[in-house]
């Protein structure tokens, strides 16, 4: 009679590689030898720092909570990488809960279900840490609103001069002749504080904060935004269908988490969840 084991096995049979996200050393370890032998099964780890230097990485720019997303990321970022192809069979070892991984999900890569989140990041005209220090500053604005209250904000991050013709003052910008980038805590405060009041952040694709209190103003033909999402959402998913931009949008409403590329949405977070 076949065991549990057996069973379960099937789950991981005839993989042509196998993802460790974020593995602790020892865990990772113990598959180097998998790795070595005969079969034709790579190891691939995808992780925030590769700490344990494996020979195949895909750098995580956020921990993506959501399971999905992050194994979206690494799929997508080992296609990018040429470690994956179309038709592989992916099996990723994954932690859902806290700590040591406990999850084994099998995929099969399909090109044609590229979400673009890893693009999202590396094939952003902005760098990929400016996408994240932006995500961060979004995410945390979401948990703790402006003195309790919930508050919107809309980030239009990379190829700032483009986004700067597409789009009018509604205010004196307060980052005029300034010279902060996101990611400085300072910044961070000050971005929190403009965000109560109309209008997107722009940021080049260094960092640098350009203008705060910015009415975009982009033609909104071709965009393919989800039904319900109101101005700020579509003002920012077309802005990036217009430009080279990447939009991060945190609604007031509903308290998500959005960015948007090429007039898509690609991610969507809850910050409650980080
Ligand atoms: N074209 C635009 N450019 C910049 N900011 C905009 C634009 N349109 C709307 N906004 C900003 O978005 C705010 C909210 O507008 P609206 O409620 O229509 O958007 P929404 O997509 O429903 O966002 P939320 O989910 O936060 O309510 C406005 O007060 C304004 O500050
Ligand atoms: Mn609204």
């Amino acid at each position: 009679m076949a065991s549990l084991t057996d069973h379960l096995a099937d789950l991981v049979a005839d993989a042509d590689a196998v993802i460790l996200f974020s593995p602790t050393a020892s865990f990772h370890d113990r598959f180097t030898d998998v790795d070595d032998g005969d079969d034709d099964t790579d190891i691939i780890v995808a992780a925030p720092d590769d700490d344990v230097g494996a020979e195949r990485f895909v750098e995580l720019p956020l921990p993506f909570r959501d399971v999905r997303d992050r194994i979206r990321f690494g799929i997508e970022g080992a296609m990018d990488a040429d470690l994956l192809t179309e038709g592989d069979e992916v099996v990723c070892v994954v932690s859902v809960f806290e700590g040591e991984s406990d999850a084994v999900v099998r995929v099969t890569v399909d090109e044609t279900a590229e979400s673009g989140i890893y693009d999202l990041f590396v094939d952003s005209r902005a760098d990929p840490g400016v996408i994240r220090d932006v995500f961060e500053v979004a995410i945390e604005l979401g948990k703790k609103g402006q003195k309790g209250k919930p508050v919107g904000a809309l980030f239009v991050v990379g190829d700032a001069g483009k986004v700067m013709n597409k789009s009018r003052a509604l205010s004196y910008n307060p980052f005029e002749k300034s010279h902060v980038h996101v990611g400085d805590p300072i910044v961070n405060v000050m971005l929190k504080e403009f965000s109560r009041l109309d209008g997107a952040f722009v940021v080049s694709d260094s960092g640098k904060i350009v203008s705060a209190y910015r009415y975009l103003e982009p033609a909104a033909e071709g965009v393919d935004i989800p039904k319900g999402l109101g101005a700020r959402h579509m003002a920012g998913g077309a802005i990036t269908r217009d430009t080279n931009a990447t939009a991060i949008v945190l609604s007031e409403s509903d308290g998500l988490v959005r960015a948007f590329k090429g007039g898509r949405l690609v991610l969507e977070i809850d910050p409650e969840e980080y």
